[in-house]
């Protein structure tokens, strides 16, 4: 059993460098990706994450040979050897990302069957827009005891409006289209740099890929791809969670190994909320005073804000001086570290899918508890300027989707470890 926990105190200010990872939302489709291949392909900058951890047991219960050296940060993989097109419930519910070897799956062997992914805290997180763009692409789809069973002798090119732009719905049809009979062109899709990051794998890979990063993707279909080496871009998100514990704990820190356009939205609420970014090529500088202006957030498709930073927002609007409105527009459960902050004495207020948080002069440090991987950042961001000790709990969460955060704001001057 997973035992460990977070105490965080607090922390007059942080400053120094710290260098980003490579994004878990971009590595965990890639991976899946990876096994449409039958030649090997070498990535580059993989965090080593839990998630991270969680899809290589995946691929290897597939019949992917895969090696990953932690000092290195490279993961060699090779999907040649696939021999099972069946993902075990124990793997899939550890992670709803297992989900996206479907579109692989399907399109390599001509049929998946996986674990259906269940909803999570943040969700009830359906997967129609995945099944209804395999269906479109001609796979039979079927529900049986858990399972969803997809079957195609061959995928054929078509027309997809999605009616929402899902990121998985997006990169799950989208790796299926990849070796499909024809031209598929997928509308309404997600924008995220996560998508232009995949697309831009499987055309090093030697896929046809057209117009990922734009709300319309159109994939020539080819019959084999290749090997390839392919670097994982920048987590935006643990960039964005290091601007804002810069924010609320005040401070000078450069963050290194960024593409700052990706971070836009969070760079422009925060300088409403008052605070100093100056962007330097691959880093970017965040300076705070801890002084923070109240500013409204409302979750959106990428570009707009991202909902895996309105958590951390959040935290840091608990301490600004007046009333901020956080609405959240694309999960619909998205607000459970609410009740967690108000334990370390938040003022917030929840109203359907706004929460309404006015500013506190402190925060009183707690026992708490990690409800999903970004309230576990939340609530890390609370305890450094909480006065007292703050232990949070249950924070595998955490480790899902940080790569050593304690070690990276410690380097810092925050004064944060685990315990047992
Ligand atoms: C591994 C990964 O990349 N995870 C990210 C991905 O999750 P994920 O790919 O699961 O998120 P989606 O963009 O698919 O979900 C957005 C919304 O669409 C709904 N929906 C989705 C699919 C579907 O078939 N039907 C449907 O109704 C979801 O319930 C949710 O309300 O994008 C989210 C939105 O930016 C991020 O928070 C997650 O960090
Ligand atoms: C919701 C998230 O991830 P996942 O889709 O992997 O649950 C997240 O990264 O905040």
């Amino acid at each position: 059993m997973y035992v460990g926990k977070f105490l965080v105190k607090r922390t007059d200010e942080l400053k120094g460098r710290v260098k980003i990872s490579g994004a878990k939302n971009s590595v965990l489709p890639i991976l899946a990706a990876s096994i449409l291949s039958n030649d090997e392909c070498i990535l580059e900058e993989i965090p080593n994450l839990k998630d991270v951890v969680v899809m290589q047991e995946l691929l290897k219960a597939l019949g992917a040979s895969v090696s990953y050296e932690e000092k290195t940060e490279i993961i060699k993989i090779n999907g040649k050897n696939i021999n099972t097109c069946e993902a075990p419930y124990d793997l899939i519910r550890k992670m709803r990302a297992s989900f996206l070897v479907m579109g692989p799956l399907l399109a390599k062997c001509g049929k998946a069957k996986i674990s259906l992914p269940g909803g999570c805290a943040i969700g009830s997180r359906p997967i129609d827009l995945h099944l209804k763009g395999f269906e479109a692409l001609g796979a039979n789809i079927k529900v049986d005891h858990g399972y969803i069973e997809a079957s195609a002798e061959k995928l054929i090119g078509t027309t997809i409006y999605l009616d929402f732009p899902s990121v998985g719905a997006t990169e799950n049809i989208m790796m299926a289209a990849t070796l499909a009979e024809g031209t598929t062109i997928i509308e309404n899709v997600a924008e995220e740099p996560e998508i232009v990051d995949l697309a831009n794998f499987l055309n090093s890979l030697g896929a046809n890929i057209r117009g990922a990063g734009t709300d319309t993707i159109k994939i020539q279909g080819v019959t084999e791809l290749g090997h390839c080496n392919h670097t994982i871009i920048p987590d935006r998100i643990e960039a964005g969670t290091f601007m804002t514990a810069t924010a609320i704990c005040g401070g000078d820190v450069e963050i290194c190994n960024v593409v700052p356009g990706h971070l836009k939205p969070m760079t422009a609420k925060l300088r409403e909320c008052g605070i100093v970014i100056e962007e330097n090529g691959d880093s970017i500088r965040v300076i705070s005073n801890r002084e923070i202006i109240p500013t409204d957030i409302k979750t959106l498709p990428y570009p707009g804000f991202p909902t895996d930073m309105q958590s951390q927002f959040m935290s840091i609007l608990t301490m600004a001086s007046g009333t901020s409105v956080v609405i959240e527009t694309v999960f619909e459960n998205r607000f459970m570290h609410v009740g967690e902050l108000k334990r370390m004495g938040a003022n917030i207020k929840i109203e359907g899918r706004s929460a309404v948080v006015e500013g506190v002069k402190k925060l009183d440090g707690a026992q708490v508890k990690a409800t999903d991987l970004r309230a576990g950042a939340a609530l890390i961001l609370a305890g450094m300027v909480a006065d007292g000790e703050t232990i949070i709990d249950d924070i595998y969460h955490v480790d899902r989707g940080y790569v050593k955060i304690e070690e990276k704001l410690r380097s810092l001057g925050a004064n944060i470890e685990r315990i047992e």
